[in-house]
């Protein structure tokens, strides 16, 4: 077979002027050689901007021949097609990319260059759908999951307006199932799905949603793999395959965190062009019973009695929230108990650090790296347990408003910035945000420096540690007992209860305990044990990218 040069290079017609276009492995670049405009038929946009203009290859949607005006002359009528057709110049290929706007957005632009031959414009088309076919972690074929009642249930409308399109432009074919009941998606990834014909999952929906699916495909990578999900201390298998999420929830903190922005179309280019961004996954157990994972925030007392209020008003949409948090602040409870926690003390970076995480963070690969060398010398000394070998643990007891384990930033909307600014999406830690008991006011306070400028942690009711292992046990619990007493049906529960209720008369109008809040999923244990998985699921993100001035970061890049 005849090898092909690895450059090509044309002179070709964009907008009625030409330019130098080259294609190597990993940059398409546009030059203009000719500056003096030249009118030959068809419009002219005269708003263009002069001078060079590259696109990586990474970033090609997709290339296609444009069709042009021709008139048939042994037929003497024209037909009406997509180009106008400029003299000289009567074939021509659009190149569809990604384009940065402000504030994280990405679009997909498209620039038509005419040829002058066909033969020349298929050289084109064939040698960029080559490089294209090189990028190996672009995905081919998603399976996609709707939550058609999330948010404000626009995930159908969303997808098929916004999203189908752009994944059928890109060739990218996909199985569409669209949720009937919670844990459709979660039962299906568990147990139906086959995965090996998939490069990844989508989910359209909110973090909830987003629950639904790593609960899915992790415990069908553990199960595969044959790791007990009820062992604390077990290490967790890394999933294979990808996530992307479309953002069609409330809050939608997970896809804001990672990406930027709640935009669909933009995440819908991030998964089209194959990124991968790994995550770290929090264990929830109690009693040595697995409960859940978290990925974003696992919030005891404010948060917690948001979420479980909020639950009896979604018919209100987003706004539910809003809602339900004055209502939380007015009521103002605290909750007694004992937080333990394990701090991360072999590693780069604080909670109070001003650096954030940010695409290609150093500190997730480096802190990444370390457990993993760790692990393997963990894996020689058998029979040490990583908490054993790992340090200290602390203890803290206290009457506190809000315990928060923000294992990313948990930036959104609401928060730009988020509960843990400086938190990272893959260095195996969360942060641990202990808000004590104090007055309404300073409580409000901590909350509105979460949409300012404003260190939100430095008040003296405010602590938070950067842990790899935390404990919460409340001061009574009684809630707890029942719940294991009605799941478990331990014998003699009865005569337990009573007991219980003798012990701690509750007075009836606050509850002793709440509820924890995890992924905006109500989790109605309050004595749990948590751990943190580094890295063990991927999306198709890539963190949010440092936002150059906007005047230099509109491309093609203006070079
Ligand atoms: C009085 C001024 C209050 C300002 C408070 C601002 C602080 C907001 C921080 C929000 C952090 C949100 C962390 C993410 C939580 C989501 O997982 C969860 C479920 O999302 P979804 O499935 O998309 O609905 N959302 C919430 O728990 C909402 C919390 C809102 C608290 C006001
Ligand atoms: N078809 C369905 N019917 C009802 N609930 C569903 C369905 N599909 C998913 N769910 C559940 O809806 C809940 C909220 O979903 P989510 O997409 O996160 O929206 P929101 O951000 O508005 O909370 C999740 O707990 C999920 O399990
Ligand atoms: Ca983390």
């Amino acid at each position: 077979m005849e090898k092909q040069p690895r450059l090509l290079s044309s002179q070709l017609l964009l907008r009625n002027r030409v330019f130098e276009v080259t294609l190597n492995r990993t940059l398409l670049t546009w030059k203009e050689i000719q500056t003096k405009k030249k009118r030959v038929s068809g419009s002219m946009h005269n708003t263009f901007k002069l001078g060079s203009y590259c696109v990586p290859v990474s970033e090609i949607v997709a290339v296609q021949e444009a069709e042009v005006d021709k008139g048939t002359k042994d037929e003497g009528r024209w037909q009406k097609m997509s180009q106008k057709p400029i003299e000289g110049y009567p074939y021509a290929f659009t190149v569809s990319y990604v384009e940065r706007e402000r504030q994280h957005r990405w679009r997909c632009h498209d620039v038509t260059f005419h040829c002058s031959d066909g033969s020349l414009c298929q050289q084109w088309v064939q040698r960029i759908r080559e490089q294209l076919s090189l990028l190996t972690s672009r995905p081919k074929h998603l399976l996609v999951y709707i939550n058609p009642y999330g948010g404000k249930q626009q995930g159908k409308l969303i997808y098929e307006e916004k999203v189908a399109p752009l994944f059928s432009q890109a060739s990218i074919s996909t199985d569409v199932i669209v949720t009937e009941y919670a844990n459709h998606a979660r039962d299906h990834l568990k147990m139906d799905a086959d995965l090996k014909k998939y490069d990844g999952v989508v989910c359209v929906g909110g973090d909830g949603m987003f629950s639904e699916i790593i609960h899915g495909l992790i415990s069908r990578t553990q199960a595969d793999c044959g790791v007990d999900q009820n062992c604390a201390e077990e290490k967790l298998v890394p999933c294979r395959v990808r996530i992307g999420i479309i953002p069609a929830g409330s809050t939608d903190c997970i896809c804001y965190a990672t990406v930027g922005i709640n935009d669909p179309v933009t995440s819908a280019l991030h998964i089209i062009v194959g990124d991968s961004q790994a995550l770290d996954v929090c264990s929830v157990h109690h009693n040595n019973t697995f409960l859940r994972y978290s990925v974003s925030l696992l919030g005891y007392g404010f948060y917690g009695d948001v979420l479980k209020d909020s639950e009896k008003k979604r018919w209100m949409g987003p706004a539910r929230y809003d809602v339900s948090g004055v209502k939380t602040f007015l009521t103002h409870h605290y909750y007694e108990g004992t937080v333990s926690f394990l701090p991360a003390t072999d590693i780069l970076g604080t909670p109070r650090d001003k650096t954030k995480c940010r695409a290609g963070c150093y500190i997730c690969q480096h802190n990444g790296q370390l457990l993993s060398e760790d692990a393997q010398f963990y894996r020689m000394e058998d029979n040490i347990s990583h908490s054993e070998m790992g340090g200290d643990w602390r203890m803290i007891r206290g009457k506190f408003l809000a315990i928060n384990a923000a294992s990313m930033s948990c930036a959104c909307p609401r928060s730009p910035k988020g509960l843990s600014p400086a938190a990272h999406l893959a260095d195996g830690t969360t942060d641990l945000i202990l808000v004590r008991k104090c007055s309404r006011i300073n409580f409000l306070r901590h909350l509105l420096r979460h949409t300012t400028k404003d260190d939100q942690f430095d008040l003296n009711f405010v602590e938070v540690h950067r842990v790899r292992k935390f404990r919460f046990m409340p001061k009574h619990c009684e809630s707890d007992l029942e719940l294991d007493l009605r799941e478990g049906g331990a014998g003699g529960g009865k005569k337990l209860l009573r007991k219980i209720c003798r012990d701690h008369p509750a007075c009836g109008c606050t509850p002793i305990n709440s509820s924890w809040n995890c992924d905006g999923e109500v989790l109605p244990h309050a004595a749990i044990e948590v751990g943190v998985h580094c890295q063990l699921i991927r999306l198709f993100a890539r963190g949010i990218e440092d936002q150059p001035l906007f005047e230099d970061f509109c491309t093609p890049t203006v070079i």
